[in-house]
């Protein structure tokens, strides 16, 4: 091959590495990696959300040295990054995983009179030297930019080298901070108090769910209940590894809390995600809605989080959701209080293909494009009659790269009743991604069911049956991004599509 030929093959090559495509409603960082959200809080004063997130600056893969790494938005879609936020004092510390308050009565003495209430800023995080794992402070007096460590610190410390992951929240009820914690290899999510953030007081332990390995990342939020003025209290907990699709998930409990101990309404362990990509939920600080609490989760799985195709960058934020309870049908008998979640973007309608009462013969295939490799999809779909074994009737969703030679597929077996992602790749041979993702789910009485979907680039983020159920997975083409979405069938007669309409996006 002529060197002219070969340069232009390698030039061509280098370009297609840098013109990589980046999701555009998911935060990505602009270099280094990311992994858990943290101190997400929303200022009142500015209108801004902030979210901070566990970063390593240097290298696109996780390493014992972290930052909070630091973005704001006005939309919680448009991102824009900033230097990071809190930093290691030496080489090698963690500064791990953790919350943000906004103390505007200056219950901790951080702030004087000229810092504005909505910006006495209280970050409290896990710092890992090395051995030991210690709860710490940082205030911030510009709005969250940059903060200042508490010169006292630690301001928990329990001698434990598996204590982390403080989410801290303001309980009006009993007048005080709260902080939920874990022992992560003791399978406790511990609950303390206090009056100035700086001194805690041991209230009451946790002890449930789906163990894992460990437990991670807890979080405690009182969730409106649709439909009601009533709400219940919703304990969040990370599990990782040793999910039951493997690696890591979000698990959660609804129950009461007094303000010093959670009480759950029933020993059920629910998943807050039945993808194999949502993992760390936080919820936002400092919001003041009625409808729902938001969150964000760090869209990846540890692992293979580490080793996924990246360039110079590697990890993104799932998008922000709206969470509330609902009694939501889980079989033919019960009703189950359970999340509800809807994802929270804002961004521009490019096209909108629909087809509508359409019946699926084996063959058909509904086909739309997407231009920007972003878009928002619905399927309703009722199954007609019942099957008889060893009929395999699929109704398949085939998202084809630009490339033409690479799809995902996900679908659903009429007579299982279970849904599956498929994400067969060329680029990336792990074990542990490769597994095909299931979920159940209870169709309406007549054998109906609905999903709402969005596609950004190499995410999909799916609410079955209008949000009762999430599941959240990354994807890997070779090269390309999204391009043709096909709904098939391989059976007569069987799936009647009342609707399938998308919706081509563009921020
Ligand atoms: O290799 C990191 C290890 O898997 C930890 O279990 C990850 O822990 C979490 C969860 O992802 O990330 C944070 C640190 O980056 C830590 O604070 C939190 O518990």
């Amino acid at each position: 091959m002529r060197l002219s030929v070969l340069l232009f093959s390698l030039l061509c090559a280098v370009l297609a590495c840098a013109a990589e495509v980046r999701p555009l409603l998911h935060f990505t960082p602009e270099k280094g990696w990311l992994n858990d959200p943290n101190g997400l809080f929303y200022d009142r004063k500015d209108d801004i959300w902030h979210i901070y997130f566990q970063s390593n600056p240097k290298n696109p893969f996780w390493e014992k040295e972290l930052h909070w790494g630091h973005a704001t938005s006005k939309d919680l879609t448009n991102w824009t990054q900033h230097e990071s936020a809190i930093n290691p004092s030496h080489r090698g510390e963690g500064i791990l995983s953790g919350s943000v308050v906004v103390d505007r009565n200056n219950t901790s003495g951080f702030f004087n009179d000229s810092v504005h209430p909505e910006h006495r800023i209280v970050a409290l995080y896990t710092r890992n030297p090395g051995l030991i794992e210690t709860q710490e402070a940082a205030y911030s007096v510009d709005g969250g930019y940059t903060f200042t460590k508490y010169e006292k610190n630690p301001v928990l410390d329990v001698k434990s080298s598996q204590f982390r992951d403080p989410k801290v929240m303001w309980h009006e009820a009993s007048n005080q901070w709260i902080m939920t914690v874990v022992e992560a290899q003791d399978y406790q999510i511990q609950i303390y108090g206090s009056d100035d953030l700086k001194n805690w007081n041991f209230h009451s332990n946790f002890s449930a769910g789906y163990p894992g390995f460990q437990f991670e990342c807890p979080g405690l939020s009182e969730v409106p209940i649709a439909g009601t003025n009533e709400t219940k209290w919703v304990l969040f907990l990370a599990i990782n590894p040793g999910a039951p699709w493997g690696g890591s998930a979000s698990q959660y409990f609804v129950g009461d809390f007094d303000g010093y101990e959670f009480k759950a309404i029933d020993s059920l362990t629910r998943f807050v995600d039945i993808g194999k990509d949502y993992y760390a939920l936080q919820t936002f600080s400092n919001v003041e809605k009625k409808d729902g609490v938001i969150g964000i989760s760090w869209a990846s799985n540890w692992q293979y989080a580490n080793k996924v195709p990246a360039s110079n960058w590697r990890g993104m934020l799932a998008m922000a959701r709206n969470f509330t309870l609902d009694y939501v049908s889980v079989n033919p008998q019960k009703k189950l209080l359970s999340l509800v979640e809807s994802p929270i973007f804002e961004a521009n309608v490019s096209k909108t293909s629909e087809k509508k009462n359409v019946k699926l013969q084996k063959g058909d295939s509904i086909e739309f494009e997407t231009k920007s490799g972003v878009f928002e999809f619905e399927l309703d779909f009722q199954t007609m009659k019942n099957i008889t074994y060893p009929e395999q009737p699929n109704l398949d969703l085939y998202i084809t790269s630009s490339n033409g030679k690479e799809s995902i597929r996900f679908g659903f077996e009429a007579d299982v009743g279970a849904f599956y992602f498929d994400r067969p790749t060329n680029v990336f041979q792990n074990p542990y991604y490769s597994n095909v993702v299931t979920a159940n789910i209870q169709p309406t009485k007549k054998y109906e069911y609905n999903i709402y979907g969005v596609v950004d680039q190499n995410v999909i983020e799916l609410f079955f049956m209008n949000g009762t159920t999430s599941s959240t997975n990354i994807f890997y083409f070779s090269d390309g991004k999204p391009s043709k979405v096909e709904l098939k069938s391989n059976y007569n007669d069987l799936f009647k599509i009342q609707k399938f309409s998308l919706r081509d996006l563009s921020v």
